[in-house]
């Protein structure tokens, strides 16, 4: 069995982060394993409260977890401070896991602010150099592009401007902000838009964590980075699709959908 591991923050209303993240590798077939950064006690109407990990505890976290288990990909959400940044970049660089997606959280759907500036200037330096892909949303593209992105033609602009500064590979997701549900994908100088169309639900909460990590996920079990952007779309939007209704706020998105067994095979070429 194929594994992937999640270095993120917890939601208690299990809509994003870790809780998502397991959610979603169950649902995609591999084992997942889960490193804490922080814990949020939020819901889906906003974050109320944030307790960091130590920089100590998240590297005796993750050297557990390699030591023993180690992953076949790695998923990175919320990190809120330089410090754990740093201990991530130090053991992701001691430990070489073969594929990264790091989710550059900025901003929680309900609004609240997830990193601190100097946070994102470590992440910049430090991780998003280590990563195979970035996925960006809309307004974390424009934080590290330094531009305003208000049409498809800007997202391009901006992929390319990522791309070229850190050398990984740019999803910069279309989701919340512009009509239709498409993303572009920005890889080895050349672009491709992944086409997604637009499903009513206003539950949107942990969309990115889900697609980041069945994106992990589908990487883990041997798929190409394009194959698996493709398979992570496809499961969100079975996901958003099942149309739950949960809580006064943005709600979290259905798992337990009926995947006709589709999504748990491996790829050929493994
Ligand atoms: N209503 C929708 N219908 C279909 N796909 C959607 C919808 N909303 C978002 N998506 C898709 O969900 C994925 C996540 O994109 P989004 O822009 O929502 O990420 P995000 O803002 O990082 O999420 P989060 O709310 O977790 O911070 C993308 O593939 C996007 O196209
Ligand atoms: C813990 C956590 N990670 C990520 C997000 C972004 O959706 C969130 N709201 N909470």
């Amino acid at each position: 069995m194929k594994v992937t591991l999640t270095i993120a923050g917890s939601d208690s209303s299990g809509g994003a982060g870790i809780q998502a993240d397991l959610k979603t590798m169950c649902m995609n077939g591999v084992y997942g394993e889960s490193v804490i950064t922080a814990l949020t006690a939020q819901n889906t109407t906003g974050v109320r409260a944030v307790l960091d990990s130590t920089p100590a505890f998240l590297e005796a976290q993750l050297d557990a977890v390699f030591e023993d288990i180690y992953p076949d990909a790695v998923k990175i959400g919320m990190v809120s401070q330089s410090a754990l940044i740093h201990v991530i970049a130090t053991k992701l660089q001691y430990y070489h896991p073969k594929n990264i997606v790091l989710d550059p959280v900025m901003v929680a759907t309900s609004g609240a602010k997830l990193i601190s500036d100097e946070a994102i200037h470590t992440l910049k330096e430090e991780l998003i150099p280590l990563a195979n892909l970035i996925t960006p949303n809309i307004p974390e593209a424009e934080v590290l592009s330094h531009m305003k992105i208000t049409s498809s033609k800007d997202m391009l602009k901006a992929a390319k401007k990522i791309y070229d500064t850190y050398g990984c590979a740019v999803l910069c997701k279309g989701g919340h902000q512009l009509n239709d549900a498409n993303d572009l994908l920005y890889i080895n100088n050349t672009y491709q838009w992944f086409y997604g169309k637009r499903i009513p639900n206003n539950n949107t909460h942990g969309t990115g964590c889900t697609l980041s990590s069945a994106i992990a996920a589908n990487l883990a079990k041997g798929f190409t980075i394009q194959e698996s952007i493709q398979r992570a779309k496809d499961y969100l939007s079975l996901a958003l699709s099942a149309m739950l209704d949960l809580g006064a706020g943005s709600g979290p998105m259905m798992h337990n959908v009926n995947l006709k067994g589709i999504y748990s095979e491996e790829a050929d070429n493994e």
